[in-house]
């Protein structure tokens, strides 16, 4: 776990051996702990370096002991100790990357030396905690204090070039880290002094005071009212503001018992639970399955080069620029000339005139790739009609994927010549930026296909989770009787503002109306007609608010019909100050809109509280959750959760759907949506699903174990 030798006869080089990321689990802190000791005591040794096995420093704490009450073997902070007390110089060779408890290792050392490709950083914020071994406290005294409250709350990842203009890296090598760490600590260069022997007072952070930084109040006043303001509820990055507040007005010790005191508060926290949870769904839909067996472990991926996207929208420019990033060579097809000039245009700024791209009008330009990602407008003849003539203008064997958000992949399957070699490939606007991509089998969509979509999703940089063939997939299923509460709760007396608010305070970025008006009224208008919801398919005579027998509101309809879309109209659920404009300001238009389809339709204002909009929202989008896993659309609920986050802006402390549904309490979700079911009679949406019944009736075990529930579930439809 820590190996031991002496090399160039006088240096102890302890490596720390613990694949892949040589985490600190209690082995290699029992090892450290053990090998520091050793060297401490071993008369041949005068100088350590402290290395990382295979290419990579250390990847901090393991995640996975977290949760334990007490972990067992040495802490972290005693071992760290250890290491900055001792008399021989400790350096430490930092290849790969160095992060949290990695770090706070690093900074224990004496010396830094970082290959120039090594990358450092404090990312646990991102797991609902703060740097807690000592990092709070000795960064800010090497770099000061505005540089490491950036680091520990961004908790973003560090350059080597940068961290040595900062400090934090005492020099940056292109060569054998290892062997220079090893020169590094017998000898400084042949014009200085050795460094063994030399007083290491001053590179013992915990000796050094924080760098003095003026109008300390104001600065820590200030960052605390931003951090406030982006946390979104998030305690972790307000704990990172006290502990760094600490390093900079309490001497160390003092410093390091606040440090434990915050860590204290958060280490077992339900936000920390939830955050550590995403780490591991983040990660599990690499580890895909379809029903028919086939898995990620037991299928390879077609070699992809080339690709072409046609349609040239806004998604289809973040598409080809996602894609040409990732390094392939994109053909970007447009049929309308005056689109294509313009989406040449965006493309390229967005590109900063990097990527392979080449633009053409005629599909006939896709006759070679290995891939075609369609994303025309969302209308299955038109969709259609591209994949039959895709079929027939591309070479054998290219992969056909659509960007539909909710279309049937087989219906279009079975309009191409090898219905196996299509898949859907949902990515989520701006598709450059969002980092999820749905990859959607059909269920004659081949394995090898998938594979190779999931694979190239992972090339871009995206979080890939596979999911089955359904209107709306996982993300926008689970969102439509979300979106419909929202407007229930309208007719029954909310106003948006109330409705956001909620949401906002719940922790995501933007309520559904802010969001609706975001993305535009009309889009979800046309699906409704399309679907005969609205529109001349109407049949003549039906109550307004009754569809297929279910309530149904015509709110959003009805606006559309007044030329509100949203931003892009000036007006939607808010009033903006132009066309385009994004400060949403409440309109007394909309409250009297209100107040007469109220008094049209019968219905009577009442109080609605914060609580019932989160309940109503959030269980009809569970609820609808577990019908997802139940009907085997998605794998696991951490696919799901996977999705809401990194595709819906779910906040990340809350954990996604479904785990939070489990920190909630399976039984008080399923007797809320029985209360509101109740209520509601008329709302299929708000009746708890079998699934969910049978969790319940199992004694609602822990989320990592539904999937022995969901299997037995199954087996029985
Ligand atoms: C004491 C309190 C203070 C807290 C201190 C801390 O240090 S908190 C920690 C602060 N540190 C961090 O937050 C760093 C977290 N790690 C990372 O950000 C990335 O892993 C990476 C950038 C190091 C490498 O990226 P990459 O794309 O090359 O690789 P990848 O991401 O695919 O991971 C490969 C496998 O390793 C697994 N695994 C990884 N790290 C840990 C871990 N610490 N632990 C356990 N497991 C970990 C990961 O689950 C995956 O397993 P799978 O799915 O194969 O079974």
């Amino acid at each position: 776990m820590a190996q031991y030798r002496v090399v160039s006869g006088s240096v102890a080089l302890i490596t720390i051996q613990n694949p892949p990321v040589n985490a600190l689990r209690a082995a290699v802190r029992e090892g450290l702990f053990n090998t520091i000791k050793r060297a401490s005591s071993d008369p041949q040794v005068r100088s350590v370096v402290l290395s990382g096995h295979n290419g990579t420093f250390c990847g901090g704490a393991d995640i996975k002991e977290f949760g334990n009450v007490s972990l067992p073997g040495p802490h972290l902070v005693e071992i760290f100790q250890l290491m900055e007390d001792l008399v021989k110089p400790v350096v430490a060779a930092i290849e790969g990357f160095a992060l949290g408890g990695g770090l706070e290792l690093a900074l224990a050392c004496h010396y830094r030396i970082g290959h120039s490709k090594a990358k450092v950083g404090f990312p646990e914020v991102n797991l609902g905690l703060f740097p807690g071994a000592g990092g709070s406290q000795r960064l800010p005294r090497l770099v000061g204090v505005p540089a490491a409250l950036d680091i520990i709350i961004t908790g973003r990842h560090v350059a080597a070039g940068e961290a040595l203009k900062l400090g934090l890296l005492d020099r940056v090598i292109d060569q054998n880290t290892v062997d220079a760490a090893v020169t590094f600590s017998k000898i400084q260069k042949c014009t200085s002094p050795p460094i063994s022997g030399k007083p290491l007072d001053n590179h013992r952070l915990g000796n050094r005071p924080c760098p003095p930084l003026e109008n300390m109040d104001a600065f820590f006043e200030e960052a605390m009212k931003r951090v406030h303001s982006r946390a979104r509820g998030a305690v972790a990055p307000i704990t990172c503001v006290q502990a760094v507040r600490g390093a900079a007005t309490l001497p160390f010790h003092k410093g390091m018992e606040l440090e434990k005191m915050l860590l204290g508060t958060l280490f077992n926290s339900a936000q920390a639970q939830a955050s550590q949870y995403c780490f591991f769904a983040e990660r599990a839909g690499a580890r895909w399955s379809m029903p028919s067996g086939a898995r990620w472990d037991t299928c390879k991926a077609k070699p992809i080069s080339t690709a072409a996207v046609i349609g040239l929208g806004t998604m289809g420019r973040g598409i080809t620029v996602a894609l040409a990033r990732a390094g392939l060579s994109v053909v970007a097809v447009e049929t309308q000339e005056h689109q294509l000039a313009e989406a040449q245009r965006a493309v390229s700024r967005m590109l900063k005139g990097g990527g392979r791209v080449s633009y053409s009008p005629d599909l006939q330009a896709a006759a070679e790739v290995d891939l075609v990602v369609e994303a025309v407008f969302e209308d299955m003849a038109i969709k259609e009609k591209i994949f039959k003539q895709l079929s027939e203008v591309c070479k054998p064997g290219t992969l056909l994927t659509t960007n539909t958000s909710t279309l049937d992949i087989d219906r279009l399957a079975s309009c191409t010549r090898d219905p196996q070699l299509v898949v859907g490939m949902h990515f989520f606007a701006p598709a450059h930026i969002m980092r999820l991509l749905e990859v959607v089998y059909g269920p004659r969509s081949s394995p090898e296909a998938v594979a190779t979509a999931m694979q190239l999703g992972k090339r871009m940089g995206k979080v890939s989770v596979a999911v089955g063939n359904c209107t709306g997939f996982v993300g926008n299923r689970m969102l439509k009787p979300y979106l419909e509460q929202a407007n229930f709760l309208l007719e029954e007396g909310a106003t948006p503002e109330l409705v956001d608010a909620a949401l906002e305070e719940f922790g995501f970025p933007m309520g559904v109306f802010k969001m609706s008006d975001l993305s535009g009224l009309d889009v979800g208008w046309r699906v409704r007609k399309e679907e005969g919801l609205t529109g001349p398919g109407v049949t003549a005579g039906q109550p307004m608010r009754i569809r297929h027998g279910r309530r149904y509101s015509p709110l959003g309809d009805l606006m559309c019909e007044e030329g509100r879309y949203g931003q892009k109209t000036g007006s939607g659920w808010y009033l903006y100050d132009k066309p385009g404009g994004r400060v949403a300001r409440s309109d007394p238009w909309l409250r009297n809109f209100l107040e007469q389809y109220r008094a049209r339709h019968g219905l009577v204002a009442r109080r609605i509280s914060q609580q019932e909009v989160l309940e109503r929202c959030l269980y009809a989008l569970i609820n609808e959750g577990f019908r997802v896993l139940e009907d085997g659309i998605a794998a696991s609920p951490q696919n799901i959760d996977a999705i809401y986050v990194f595709g819906y802006s779910w906040p990340k402390h809350r954990g996604g759907p479904m785990f939070y549904a489990s920190q909630v309490g399976l039984a008080r979700v399923l007797e809320g949506l029985n209360h509101y079911h109740q209520a509601h009679p008329d709302v299929p949406h708000l009746e708890p699903c079998s699934l969910l019944r049978r969790l319940v009736a199992s004694g609602s075990p822990p989320i990592n174990k539904w999937s022995e529930v969901v299997k037995g579930h199954r087996s029985q439809l």
